[in-house]
């Protein structure tokens, strides 16, 4: 099943134009400079824009058409905002309860999916010992596990998340951020998620929608977008793939972890995962280098047999001068490496070549 948008609305200058196409399944996030209208599609796709235009359809469900548009209220959304809006004088159970009066029943009995009862939801959000406190006395990650707790007892069939971290501290993001993965595997609802953050879409994503100045450049599975190198997004000096590895074992002596990347084995430092479960790798594409042959004597413990695929062309947009992204096949995973030109020039780099990749350091990603 897929959701299909093609729409458009012009708001005095800012004109938006967004069509894709992306599987109604799990977290597609919604990435792009600041004021690109990330916000603005998320609201159209909510029906909160009234002058937005075009079709949107999710499955066999109709919710706009060039002739009509469904109101908010028909949609079966839950919309997370930046800042849980709670009730201050009412429990955390009561903030709960309250919309469920509002629920439209038409809407609920639509629905072919299994309902999520209240207790469940109170379960998956871990906010079982929060339920008799007032928001005012609840942290702002425990505010935003209340507000998402809110928006799943709608029973949404599409999911709405507009930087639901942002707001928070370092403390209460690093706390959460594991908590929406676990959310994830567990829900079958697909999220559209906008994030200004790389570690959020590493962590979150499966599929990618990247906007510019109020139109969607590209849109895909994580890992293919990624290993793009003329999106925005790989232009930038944080530039990074992600690799789907599985953890094989630990090795505390050296606090290592060995994990299995396709045909592979790779080293990082010990992280906190059971053996044979499945982890996500960040790797910053300046941290890859590039060697013609296998360096024997290194103290980089990741070093991969790899093709040259793909060398990218001029200035990088938002990187220092003088960088290059080389796109290599390792595996059956594309990944960017960033270097300098220089260093491209006098290796002779070119696509096709067979070279090594040193991979310096990464960050695990859940
Ligand atoms: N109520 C409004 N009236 C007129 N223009 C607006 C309004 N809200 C937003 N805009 C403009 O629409 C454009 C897109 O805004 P939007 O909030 O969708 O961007 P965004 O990508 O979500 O930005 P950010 O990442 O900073 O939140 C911007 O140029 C903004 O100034």
């Amino acid at each position: 099943m897929q959701i299909k948008a093609d729409l458009k609305i012009q708001r005095g200058d800012f004109q938006l134009s967004a069509k894709f196409s992306v599987p109604a399944k799990g977290i597609t996030a919604i990435f792009g400079p600041s004021g690109c209208g990330k916000t603005t599609l998320l609201r159209i796709l909510a029906g909160l824009e009234d002058n937005a235009s075009g079709t949107l359809s999710i499955g066999d469900n109709h919710w706009q058409t060039e002739q009509s548009s469904l109101p908010t209220w028909q949609r079966p959304i839950g919309y997370v905002f930046q800042e849980a809006s709670l009730f201050p004088h009412l429990s955390v159970i009561e903030n709960l309860k309250y919309p469920l009066k509002r629920i439209n029943n038409r809407q609920r009995q639509k629905s072919n999916k299994p309902q999520l009862e209240l207790s469940k939801i109170i379960q998956l959000t871990g906010i079982e010992h929060l339920i008799d406190r007032l928001p005012a006395s609840l942290s702002g990650g425990e505010r935003q596990r209340v507000a998402i707790a809110r928006a799943l007892l709608t029973q949404p069939e599409l999911l709405l998340m507009d930087e639901p971290l942002s707001a928070l501290d370092l403390k209460s993001k690093s706390e959460l951020l594991p908590f929406l993965e676990q959310l994830h595997q567990q829900l079958d609802i697909p999220v559209f998620y906008v994030s200004h953050s790389p570690e959020e879409v590493a962590r979150l994503a499966d599929q990618l929608i990247l906007m510019e100045s109020g139109k969607v450049t590209a849109v895909g599975p994580l890992a293919e977008m990624l290993a793009r190198n003329d999106t925005l997004i790989a232009q930038r000096e944080d530039a990074f793939s992600v690799l789907q590895c599985k953890v094989i074992s630990h090795q505390p002596a050296h606090h290592l972890t060995e994990l299995e990347f396709g045909q592979q084995r790779l080293r990082i430092p010990m992280i906190d995962a059971a053996a044979g479960s499945n982890v996500r790798l960040r790797v910053q594409a300046r941290d890859i280098s590039i060697n013609l042959d296998c360096p024997q004597l290194s103290s980089i413990l990741n070093i991969l047999p790899a093709t040259i695929t793909d060398i990218s062309n001029g200035q990088l947009e938002q990187s220092l001068p003088g960088q290059r992204l080389v796109q290599l096949q390792v595996g059956d995973a594309l990944i960017n490496a960033k270097i300098s030109d220089y260093s491209c020039s006098r290796l002779a780099l070119t696509p096709g070549m067979q070279v090594f990749a040193q991979i310096k350091a990464m960050a695990l990603c859940g």
